[in-house]
């Protein structure tokens, strides 16, 4: 396919949708045609599924049944937004993909990263990233920040214990080591216009390869 494929992923709060938004406009200034969208999300099917997914009334929910939510809306999305925009040559910006399945249901949740793999295999078609961006940082920092932000709503996923949300930083790690050719990790700990700036540096040098 014509375009780029990039993703960001991470802990809660690592700065993911901040960058994701900042990137979007230094991109396009520098005259790149640039698509942003995210996971769960995107378009208005994949919004519906990331409703009932993180909704915190939704306590009984299933692990499998979660993480076949997460790959049906992640199949609608590449249907209907990701893969028209890369046949058009752009660059899709995508806030969470498949490492965020691996991390959260295959390891945070015990269902196994070959097991969540293989159903989102089913899901994508072979569609993969060409580079994901892994915006580092110890999740109980990544909790603080968004704890501060009054503005973002709470959901399911961020009730969870801090032994869940170490579990799968402890997941991304593995992910990561295993995609070891399309990841890049980024220091999120540091000013946010340092993350940015390395973010951009290396899109740039993907996109130029
Ligand atoms: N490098 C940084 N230093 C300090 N604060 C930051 C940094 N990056 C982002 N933040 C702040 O941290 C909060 C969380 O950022 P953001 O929502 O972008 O994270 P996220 O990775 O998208 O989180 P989630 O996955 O939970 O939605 C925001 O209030 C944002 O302003
Ligand atoms: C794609 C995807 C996401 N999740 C989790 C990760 C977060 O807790 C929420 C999404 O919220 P955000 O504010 O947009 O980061 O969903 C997951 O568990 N599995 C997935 O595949």
């Amino acid at each position: 396919m014509a375009g780029y494929f990039i993703t960001f992923e991470g802990p809660e709060g690592a700065g993911k949708t901040t960058i994701l938004g900042i990137l979007q406009d230094e991109l396009s200034k520098k005259g790149y045609d640039v698509v942003s969208t995210r996971e769960p999300g995107g378009i208005d099917i994949a919004e519906q599924i990331r409703s009932v997914i993180l909704d915190k009334k939704n306590t009984k929910m299933d692990s499998r049944t979660e993480a076949l939510l997460y790959a049906a809306s992640r199949r609608q999305h590449l249907v209907e937004k990701v893969i028209p925009a890369l046949e058009a040559g752009k660059i899709v910006l995508c806030d969470r993909f498949i490492d965020s399945s691996l991390a959260y249901q295959g390891y945070g949740r015990n269902l196994g990263i070959d097991e969540v793999l293989s159903i989102n295999e089913f899901a994508i078609n072979g569609l993969m990233p060409s580079l994901t961006l892994f915006f580092d940082i110890d999740p109980e920092k990544g909790l603080t920040r968004i704890g501060k932000n009054d503005e973002r709503e709470v959901n399911r996923l961020d009730l969870e214990n801090i032994s869940f949300h170490q579990k799968v930083y402890k997941g991304y790690l593995l992910v990561a080591e295993r995609f070891k050719n399309r990841f890049q990790k980024i220091n999120a700990d540091n000013p946010l216009e340092l993350v940015t700036k390395e973010a951009l540096e290396i899109i740039e040098s993907h996109i130029r390869k």
